[in-house]
């Protein structure tokens, strides 16, 4: 048998491998083994006994028998030479049960011609194992004259050269579990066949096998049902069509919803007919639909409406949509361990909110909130309350491991740290009773303690946490499928996770962001930020009326020195203080007097806007005051100014008064934008830009990719950032680091002062670190670099002990033709420093790469740079996860210095 298989299989891989996106595993084929003993047991082929493979019994479905062809198993089209014979055979007669034979045959000679067809020995066929034990032959059995069947190895390579991919453009690794197919596949090369209609068989019997990942349908109960769906599996390789065999990589194909067979524009008609219920084989039609199919069901292709008119491809929608053989089966949908009738399923897909996308399988409710899950899982959906389906709720109905129920069910962990956030006491394990409304009170007591829906964040927090909320509510998130022209696409969200250290500029951003990429500011927020203006616009007020009183006095005081230098007599007081350009109107004085009381106090945020109309007229005559704009011209003296308060003072007057509408760039530059629990989030896709033209074309302008930009404030991450575990969906964290704050003193509460830019490093590492983002992406964004030029020339990087080994050469040869990339400016250099600081940090705490962009959070380009750079890090964290093996994504991170987005 070695001595045989060696003669006819070459024992090289595929010679095509290099077709890249296809297939990465290699043939190996059995050759004489002759290395040293083997410590362990050999893995045993076992013979298969042809007669004790089972057999289903003969379809007896007198609507089948009537007009149509049964289809039969397909030989895998690897081994040509073979197939070519046994279709010849089929052709010329065949008998029930030749099924049978087909399967052992193409399952023991995949099992010879590469590794997967091991598998599939193995897997697709589990049943087979009944026969381990017996005698039966294998495979190139003598009475098939295998020598003869695989004459001239030279045949045998052309068939694997052209497409030596078997197997992986088998949808995902079905292989050989397929047990029948709408047809005889024609051979490749073989004209005559492909002119020739498909060869169907009647009275053929099936073979029962079992999808081995089907999950969705999932339990024990449904086997049956899976069973009847993935015998009807059609081979199908990557760019092929079902019927010609030809293939056309990129041309559309039609893909049949019961066995997935796809056809190519040439053979549709041929191997559809007309489809009287929608897109399936002529042999498909009757049978359920995959029920993985159900969400394109009705939604046409570009290639249909090639083919036939828009009045046609309407009317096959409708009937693919309407037809009874496509429509859900109640009893494979289970509410709360019932299995539904018509009717059950008729109240639940015609209620007012139907669960969405409802598929065969195991679900609970609760009648009386509209809570609806998977068994097991969280909710997922809030759908209408009070339909008479399934059972009553169970205790562990969503694995809940709280202690703490809603409505009978024991809630799970989310919806507790939804409850905890939404500042709902869950202390002694309560009992709530929650109805439709929200309307939350503990079982037993008589008295609604208050509306879920109305807590502050409530619709963020469940954003996060991936909980559903109230359908008016609700609008398109998450995974979505979306119908346009060209059919179905799948919209998917990346979230990103926004966080930094106070005043790292995380709000700014998180505005520019809205800004850039066109979401509105709802009327909320503006009248929040209009508020939050003006109560900064008086803070301001009051410190330069502090400076006025520092520059009155300083004044006063140097009047009387040059008084008292003087010759002559003294003037008197009152004459220097008419002089003093720094004294107010007692009106004003008093106002003044006032201002500073409240500050001091701290209440000025709850006292205006409030009393803002009240002041708004003495603003203006402030502004005009002499006085008033001494002081202002000698602003820069007052450190306790920010920087950004001159655009505001600037238009105190109209800024002050009661129908001031904030601008975006008001928005933008004002401090502040979230609720009190410091969370905010927003929803985008990027637009098309030039930038992406290097992009690939898929990445391109696809407003179906949206992103959720979640922005928190540290100090809602609770102690030791408990609160992290909130986003544990991330998928990249923008880290936020000041850039000036290396020389930055924290004026915190604890009564330890220390350098701003070591908290920031600080809170890095509990984040990093955090067990919720373990092997999470980390953008780190270095922000306010325009600050950064400035403040590099007066003050050295090295005051952080951090960057104490900061020590620039700079270059003296500065060319005509020196670049900032040649000769990079100071703050350049400090911001690079500063990059790989954090990178070797990052790297000695999870051993991965951290990518850096560097930002001025005031500039829109640059935050659009930045997150569109972090969505190529999602493309490209998503691409070595599907294609590499993890220790080859870990050596990415040895070069973690090398790339440095700037
Ligand atoms: N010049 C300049 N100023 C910036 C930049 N980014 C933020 N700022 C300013 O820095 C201050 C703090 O920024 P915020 O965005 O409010 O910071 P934060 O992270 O929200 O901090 P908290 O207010 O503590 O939540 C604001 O006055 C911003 O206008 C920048 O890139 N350049
Ligand atoms: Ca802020």
């Amino acid at each position: 048998m070695t001595s045989l298989l060696r003669k006819f299989l070459p024992t090289s891989s595929p010679k095509n491998c290099d077709d890249g996106d296809d297939y990465s595993f290699e043939y190996s084929f059995a050759v004489e083994y002759s290395g040293p003993p083997v410590s362990h047991d050999i893995p045993l082929v076992v013979p298969i006994d042809t007669d004790r493979i089972p057999t289903a019994s003969v379809v007896v479905t007198a609507s089948m028998l009537s007009n149509l062809s049964l289809p039969v198993i397909q030989p895998v089209s690897k081994i040509n030479p073979l197939s070519k014979k046994l279709s010849k055979e089929l052709k010329s007669g065949s008998e029930p049960g030749t099924s049978t034979n087909l399967v052992s045959n193409s399952g023991a000679c995949v099992g010879f011609s590469s590794e997967l067809g091991l598998i599939g020995v193995e897997e697709g066929i589990p049943k087979v194992s009944d026969g381990i034990g017996s005698s039966g032959t294998f495979g190139f059995s003598d009475s098939r004259d295998g020598s003869q069947e695989l004459s001239g190895s030279s045949e045998l390579e052309e068939g694997l050269d052209d497409d030596g991919e078997v197997g992986l453009g088998l949808d995902e690794g079905e292989l050989s579990s397929r047990a029948l197919s709408p047809e005889i596949r024609s051979i490749q090369g073989e004209e005559d066949c492909i002119e020739e209609s498909p060869c169907h068989f009647t009275g053929t019997s099936v073979v029962t096998s079992r999808d081995p990942e089907s999950t969705d349908v999932g339990s024990e109960l449904t086997d049956h049902y899976d069973q009847e769906i993935f015998q009807r599996r059609a081979i199908v390789k990557k760019g092929f069509c079902n019927r010609c065999n030809k293939r056309n990589r990129f041309a559309e194909k039609v893909v049949c919803i019961v066995c997935r067979a796809q056809y190519c524009g040439n053979c549709v008609v041929r191997a559809m007919g007309s489809m009287p219920e929608g897109r399936k084989c002529i042999t498909c039609i009757g049978f359920p639909i995959d029920e993985s199919k159900r969400g394109s069901l009705g939604k046409s292709s570009r290639i249909l409406r090639q083919l036939f008119s828009d009045l046609e491809v309407n009317e096959i929608m409708r009937f693919e949509i309407s037809c009874e053989a496509n429509q859900l089966p109640p009893q494979l949908i289970y509410v709360n361990g019932k299995p539904l009738c018509h009717e059950e399923l008729v109240a639940l897909q015609m209620c007012l909110n139907p669960p969405k996308k409802l598929k065969p399988g195991r679900y609970w409710y609760d009648k009386v909130s509209g809570f609806w899950g998977k068994e097991g899982e969280k909710p997922c959906q809030i759908i209408s309350a009070q339909l008479n389906v399934g059972y009553a709720i169970m205790l562990k109905a969503s694995n809940g491991d709280t202690n703490i129920r809603i409505n009978n069910r024991e809630i799970t962990k989310a919806e507790l740290r939804m409850l905890q956030w939404a500042g709902i006491h869950c202390e002694g394990s309560p009992h709530f009773w929650v109805s439709a409304d929200g309307s939350y009170q503990e079982e037993g007591q008589n008295n609604v303690m208050g509306k879920i829906w109305e807590k502050v964040g409530i619709k963020i927090v469940c954003a996060l946490l991936s909980l559903p909320i109230p359908p008016e509510d609700a609008k398109p998130s998450g995974e979505e499928v979306v119908n346009t022209a060209n059919g179905v696409l799948h919209k998917t969200l990346n979230k990103l996770l926004l966080v930094g250290c106070d005043k790292s500029g995380t709000s700014t951003i998180f505005k520019q962001a809205k800004m850039v990429y066109n979401v509105p500011f709802s009327a909320d927020e503006r009248q929040d930020i209009k508020l939050q203006i003006q109560s900064s616009l008086y803070g301001y007020l009051g410190i330069l009326l502090e400076g006025r009183e520092r520059f009155e006095e300083e004044f006063l005081m140097e009047m009387r020195r040059k008084c008292s230098d003087e010759p002559g007599p003294s003037r008197s007081c009152s004459q220097i203080n008419g002089e003093n350009i720094y004294s107010i109107s007692p009106r004003l004085k008093a106002f003044s007097d006032w201002l500073l009381e409240v500050m001091i106090s701290g209440n000025l945020d709850i006292i205006f806007p409030a009393a803002s109309r009240e002041y708004a007229p003495l603003i203006e005559d402030m502004w005009k005051d002499k006085a008033f704009q001494a002081t202002y011209d000698r602003r820069n003296e007052l450190h306790m100014l920010p920087r950004i308060a001159s655009y505001f003072l600037d238009r105190a007057v109209e800024i002050s008064s009661t129908d001031y509408e904030p601008s975006d760039t008001d928005i933008l530059y004002a401090e502040g934008i979230t609720p009190s629990n410091g969370l905010a989030s927003m929803e985008f896709s990027f637009p098309k830009s030039t930038q992406d033209s290097f992009m690939d074309p898929a990445d391109q302008n696809d407003p179906l990719h949206r992103y959720q930009l979640i922005r928190v404030h540290s100090s809602s991450l609770g102690e030791n950032c408990k609160w992290l575990e909130m986003f544990e969906d991330t998928d990249l964290v923008l880290y936020c680091v000041s850039l000036t704050d290396y020389d930055q003193l924290s004026d915190y509460t604890t009564g330890v002062s220390s350098n701003k830019m070591l908290e920031s490093k600080k809170l890095f590492e509990s984040i990093v670190t955090h067990p919720t983002f373990h092997q999470k992406n980390f953008l780190l964004i270095l922000n306010k670099f325009d600050l950064l030029e400035e403040k590099i020339e007066e003050i050295p990087l090295t005051q952080c002990e951090w960057f104490s080994d900061f020590n620039p050469v700079i270059s003296h040869n500065q060319s005509s033709t020196s670049s900032s990339y040649t000769n990079p400016s100071l703050a350049q250099r400090a911001f690079h420093h500063i990059a790989v600081k954090f990178k070797r940090l990052f790297h000695s705490l999870t051993g991965r790469k951290l990518y850096v962009s560097r930002v001025t959070g005031l500039e829109p380009d640059c935050v659009d740079e930045a997150l569109r750079y972090a969505r190529e890090i999602l493309t490209w964290e998503e691409t070595w996860e599907e294609e590499k093996p993890l220790t080859v994504r870990d050596l990415s991170s040895c070069s973690a210095e090398a790339s440095t987005s700037s």
